[in-house]
């Protein structure tokens, strides 16, 4: 364990990224999510956490982040990384659905990650979705964070009309942890997890703000899928605008997506040939470990 953790202490190329939004293509969804997985535990190792100093991890839901959850509880197994000393908080939780229904985001969390790694549960961060007063939660939440020191790494996705986390198209670009009302086309996207019945999915959540998420010290976002693509290219390409919440991302210090080749359909071919060339000597998701 001691070997493979200095092994990873050694890449010093992480920093010289500061003030760049890099985009990371990669060939396919295996590949995003390897290299994701791989850059958390770099990051992680080379923090080197302890009980006094420990890594502060933001967590998303979603498919997107999966495979770089199978892939970290790999790393974990395998002793490249441990989760001991690493506090979470989690993006956002649905509101009225119980903790333990299958679709909440504890129970999304539990199974898909938190039940098979070394982390303690009690330092699991997830917003309760029924919480007798909401607001306060949130305040909360955004206390604790702050006690913390801040985050050092947000992980997450987007939906395909650009929002990270719960914040929809039109939420103010310093927005705090608050109640969310979903738009009609996230309930629609979201219903693939309640048998399709978009009155089963709950109308509003709790979430993180966009704000909260740029006050991260980094930020590492996963896209993959031709349906993102059009999310892609505004937070890309286009200007910043509280209608694609990802493009906030252009005015972080230290920001990262990594996205497949599908999700890069609608990218200027100008574009796409620009990132994989400043990219090109670091594609090799295991060149990070
Ligand atoms: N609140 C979550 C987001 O955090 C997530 O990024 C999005 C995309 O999910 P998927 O990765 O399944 O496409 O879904 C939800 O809206």
């Amino acid at each position: 364990m001691k070997q493979s953790l200095n092994k990873t202490c050694r890449k010093g190329h992480i920093n010289k990224y500061k003030y760049t939004m890099r985009l990371i293509i990669q060939p396919n969804y295996e590949n995003v999510s390897r290299w994701a997985a791989n850059y958390v535990a770099a990051r992680i190792n080379e923090f080197n956490p302890t009980e006094e100093k420990p890594f502060i991890l933001g967590l998303p839901t979603g498919s997107s982040p999966l495979g770089m959850y199978r892939n970290l509880i790999d790393l974990n197994k395998k002793g490249v990384v441990s989760f001991k000393n690493v506090i979470t908080f989690n993006m956002d939780e649905y509101i009225g659905l119980p903790k333990d229904h299958p679709e909440s985001y504890h129970s999304f969390m539990w199974n898909n990650f938190f039940n098979h790694i070394d982390i303690k549960p009690e330092n699991v961060n997830i917003l309760n979705g029924n919480a007798e007063n909401p607001e306060e939660e949130c305040a909360r939440y955004e206390e604790k964070i702050k006690s913390l020191g801040g985050i050092d790494l947000f992980l997450g996705g987007i939906g395909p009309d650009g929002h990270i986390a719960f914040n929809e198209p039109g939420s103010a670009l310093t927005s705090r942890t608050r109640v969310k009302t979903l738009t009609h086309d996230t309930i629609i996207a979201n219903s693939r997890f309640f048998n399709n019945d978009v009155n089963l999915v709950p109308k509003t959540a709790l979430t993180v703000g966009v704000g909260t998420v740029m006050d991260a010290k980094s930020v590492l976002i996963i896209v993959n899928g031709h349906n993102k693509a059009r999310a892609l290219r505004h937070g890309v390409e286009g200007g910043i605008s509280q209608m694609w919440t990802i493009s906030t991302l252009q005015m972080h210090p230290k920001s990262i997506i990594v996205c497949d080749d599908a999700a890069t359909d609608e990218l200027k071919v100008g574009t796409y040939k620009y990132f994989l060339d400043i990219e090109k000597n670091n594609l090799d998701p295991d060149s990070l470990l």
